[in-house]
């Protein structure tokens, strides 16, 4: 190569990596459409996305277009790795060999006591989510309850990867979490005068709804900064959920473009979906059916795709895919953000069945006995560790305004809400997409109404409330509760326990 070509090389290569630095800076800046485009148009720029692609013509039928990329799902990494976690799942470790391996606490006590004691102004429980599976309505009814203080807002994403201090909160290998100065920062976001709280049995909680997603980051720096936390979950039919999603989003980039006096039509939804499958594709997630050629397989392992989803492969591709859309699809897999939970659970040597609670929409929707008493079921668990005795002879008090009990705001919630129709062709592909998934989720919570299975008429599978696990508020243990939280008052028990 002579001089000049050289000269021709070098430039072009940092006209290249400049344009790449640019696209990766607006992925995780940008929440809009524009973001959207810009992972559509970087994958479109590899052999992967050339591989797979398929536009939407004038006319054309979404639905049609989409159904070549749903029909991946039977045979996607994804579900493989899924699988290789239910079938290795009994994996234990203990407290202390989590605390050693990941939680630097910089001197601190991992569960100091005391009326100063972190934990006294600190989450008792967290609501993880699922995004648009009826958080809200489960926020507001949660702080009903006179004993549930909730943070300064409902959301307070200090642990969501696009605002968490990775320099500041991780060691230099980012391996040990530094629990002391999370700590110190993410105590701001709760309510002041947290000592009026002391004995009167009142508990914290944030509820940050892209927790759930976000478990390859973040339940570590949460497990290892509040080592006793409760974990609530809430979901959904995943494709009501995605539905929701999209409508949400569209709202979002429609009132944007309002703003900006500008107007892009927003994707169909169909589209909006293929892309997604797009990405997933990229990052070694899901992958098309058909067999590729060997020039494909050649080209898809010289560009981005990961070579296997092993642990850390899954949590790099996990990462990689939700740092650059959405992630619309990738929160309605339920039985995967769950598995990230439960992995970090057991290797504090937390049993899962003690510290996550997860229900349905479903069954909180309406005016019904059996919906308030789960309510009441899971809030009890919340203050009183399984509601069979309250410590420090604090006991369970009225709620604050009878007129909006749980149920009454589940009820007026949905009839003020007027929502746009999905095509029953979309639905059932959908529905189809996610059944593997929420198979594995039924497998996991070992009860076959977590499937979401549709009956004859369309209605969802399970007449009862399905919460789980199903003996809640029953001690398996007939023991003190596994947790230490405010209430307790230095009778800590299980992971916090003194040993
Ligand atoms: N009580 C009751 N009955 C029926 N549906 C309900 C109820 N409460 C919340 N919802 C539906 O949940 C969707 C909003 O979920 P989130 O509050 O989690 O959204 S967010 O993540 O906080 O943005 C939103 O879904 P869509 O209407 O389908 O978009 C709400 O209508």
């Amino acid at each position: 190569m002579d001089y000049r070509n050289l000269r021709l090389a070098i430039c072009l290569g940092t006209v290249a990596a400049s344009l790449l630095a640019a696209v990766q800076f607006c992925f995780v800046s940008t929440p809009t459409k524009v973001l959207v485009d810009k992972a559509v148009s970087a994958i479109k720029s590899t052999p992967i996305a050339t591989a797979t692609e398929a536009t939407l013509k004038n006319g054309e039928d979404g639905a049609q277009l989409l159904a070549s990329y749903v029909s991946q799902s039977k045979s996607s990494p994804i579900l493989e790795y899924i699988r290789r976690q239910l079938d290795d799942e009994k994996e234990n470790g203990t407290a202390s060999s989590y605390q050693n391996s990941y939680c630097d606490l910089q001197g601190g006590d991992w569960c100091p006591t005391g009326k100063d004691a972190w934990q006294q102004k600190a989450p008792a429980f967290m609501v993880l989510g699922a995004k648009k599976a009826g958080t809200t309505s489960l926020f507001a009814s949660l702080v009903q309850h006179p004993q549930i203080i909730p943070a300064v807002r409902k959301e307070t994403l200090f642990f969501s990867p696009r605002r968490f201090n990775f320099t500041r909160y991780l060691g230099e290998d980012d391996k040990k979490v530094k629990v002391q100065t999370i700590r110190q920062d993410y105590l701001s976001l709760f309510r002041p005068d947290p000592l009026q709280r002391k004995g009167e049995g009142k508990v914290s909680f944030d509820a940050t709804p892209g927790n759930l997603l976000h478990w390859d980051t973040a339940a570590r720096p949460i497990l290892c900064s509040c080592p006793w936390v409760k974990l609530l979950v809430i979901v959904r039919n995943p494709t009501d959920r995605l539905w929701s999603n999209y409508n949400f989003h569209k709202e979002q980039v429609t009132k944007q473009e309002a703003k900006n006096d500008t107007n892009n039509n927003f994707y169909s939804f169909e589209e909006y979906v293929r892309n997604e499958l797009l990405l997933m594709t990229r990052y070694g997630l899901v992958e098309k059916s058909s067999p590729r050629t060997q020039q494909q397989e050649q080209e898809q392992s010289t560009t981005t795709r990961l070579p296997s989803l092993d642990d850390a492969g899954m949590a790099k591709a996990w990462s990689a895919y939700t740092a650059t859309c959405q992630s619309a699809v990738g929160r309605g897999m339920y039985v995967l953000n769950l598995l990230g939970w439960f992995k970090q659970l057991r290797l504090m040597g937390r049993d899962p069945k003690d510290a996550l609670r997860i229900v349905r929409l479903e069954d909180l929707k309406g005016n019904d006995k059996v919906a308030s008493q789960l309510l009441e079921e899971v809030t009890d668990w919340l203050v009183f560790d399984g509601g069979v005795a309250a410590s420090d002879g604090v006991t369970k008090q009225p709620p604050k305004n009878k007129k909006r009990s749980f149920v009454h705001f589940m009820e007026t919630y949905k009839h003020s809400v007027k929502k746009p129709v999905l095509s029953e062709t979309t639905r059932s592909m959908l529905d189809e997409f996610y059944a593997p998934y929420n198979d594995l989720l039924s497998r996991l919570l070992e009860d076959e109404r977590w499937s979401y299975r549709r009956g004859e008429q369309g209605k969802q599978q399970g007449e009862e409330p399905v919460v789980w696990p199903r003996n809640l508020g029953i001690r398996n243990d007939g023991d003190e509760g596994p947790f230490y939280h405010p209430t307790s008052s230095g009778q800590s028990t299980g992971i916090c326990s003194s040993t």
